[in-house]
């Protein structure tokens, strides 16, 4: 049984959340086990905007405080499970929007990455980009068959992908697989990702994705989570140490990278292509 838990009481963000007209996420806590679900649901594709990232920021907060057992992140939205980035945070923007932007999508994602409770995502849609980021960023990742796809395509936009991204994605496929994928901007289909390592496991439907869920949760949470959130820091500090370690010069780069006006050329056509395809 499911329903919208404390958070309303203990934040005030969260009462703000609540009643706020475009609700972009839909939060939902089993009373009995306190595993909580987070869907996904700004059409029409879960594209990461700020306002996006900044409400997935703030559950990720609550769901720290209140000791959560569990976070199963996916999506209210038929087919997608989110198309990445939101485009139009890069074009025609300005250096303090796009700035702020980065932030904010790089304070949003080390919370996902180093969350202390264990983290699924059940993808039930496309995931490209920052969509696969985010499924990547959590402990284990169950999609829906067949005709899925999940991958960085940055490539086919004319952007490279973070080093964060690529690392995230190196540490779970190698590093062989890691620059194949991104140099030719690959999105594989459910069976391809599950054939690279990309994904733990796939489910020709909801109910067995959600059934694979609870297998993941009975087994993980019967160990004591201290020692598991210590080895999931073990497994992930090279990365979290790296990433803080050039967070800043990061974001200047990106910016520099995003305002120039053939990468601004870039994003319009691609945008175009998006908009026109029949
Ligand atoms: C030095 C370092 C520099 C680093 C630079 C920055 C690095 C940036 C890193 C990450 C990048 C990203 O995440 S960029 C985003 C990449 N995402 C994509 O390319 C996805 C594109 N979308 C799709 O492939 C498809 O839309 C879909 C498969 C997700 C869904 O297909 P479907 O057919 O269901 O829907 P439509 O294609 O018709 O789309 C509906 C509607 O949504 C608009 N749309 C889609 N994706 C985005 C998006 N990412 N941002 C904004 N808007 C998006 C699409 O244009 C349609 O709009 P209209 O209805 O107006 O036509």
């Amino acid at each position: 049984m499911y329903h919208l838990k404390k958070f309303n009481v203990t934040s005030g963000k969260y009462r703000k959340l609540f009643s706020s007209v475009a609700k972009v996420i839909d939060v939902s806590t089993d009373d009995k086990t306190n595993i909580t679900r987070v869907y996904l649901q700004r059409p029409p594709v879960n594209s990461l905007n700020s306002h996006l990232l900044t409400e997935i920021s703030y559950i990720m907060d609550d769901l720290e405080k209140t000791k959560c057992k569990g976070l199963v992140l996916t999506s209210n939205i038929v087919n997608i499970f989110s198309a990445g980035l939101d485009l139009t945070e890069f074009y025609k923007t300005d250096i303090q929007k796009l700035s702020n932007f980065w932030t904010t999508l790089q304070n949003t994602w080390l919370k996902l990455y180093t969350a202390t409770f264990p983290t699924v995502a059940l993808i039930n849609g496309h995931s490209p980009a920052a969509g696969c980021l985010l499924a990547l960023s959590c402990d284990y990742r169950i999609m829906l068959s067949p005709h899925y796809t999940i991958g960085f395509n940055e490539a086919k936009i004319g952007i490279p992908a973070p080093f964060w991204f690529i690392e995230v994605m190196q540490s779970i496929i190698g590093s062989r697989k890691t620059e194949l994928s991104v140099l030719t901007g690959q999105m594989y289909k459910t069976d391809e990702a599950l054939a690279i390592g990309l994904i733990d496991e796939t489910a020709i439907n909801l109910t067995e994705a959600e059934s694979k869920v609870n297998s993941f949760f009975k087994n993980i949470i019967a160990f004591p989570g201290k020692s598991r959130s210590l080895m999931k820091k073990d497994c992930r500090d090279h990365i979290v140490q790296k990433f803080l370690l050039k967070k800043d010069e990061e974001r200047e780069l990106v910016i520099e990278f995003i305002m120039n006006p053939k990468t601004q050329k870039n994003i319009e056509l691609y945008f175009k292509a998006l908009q026109n395809k029949v």
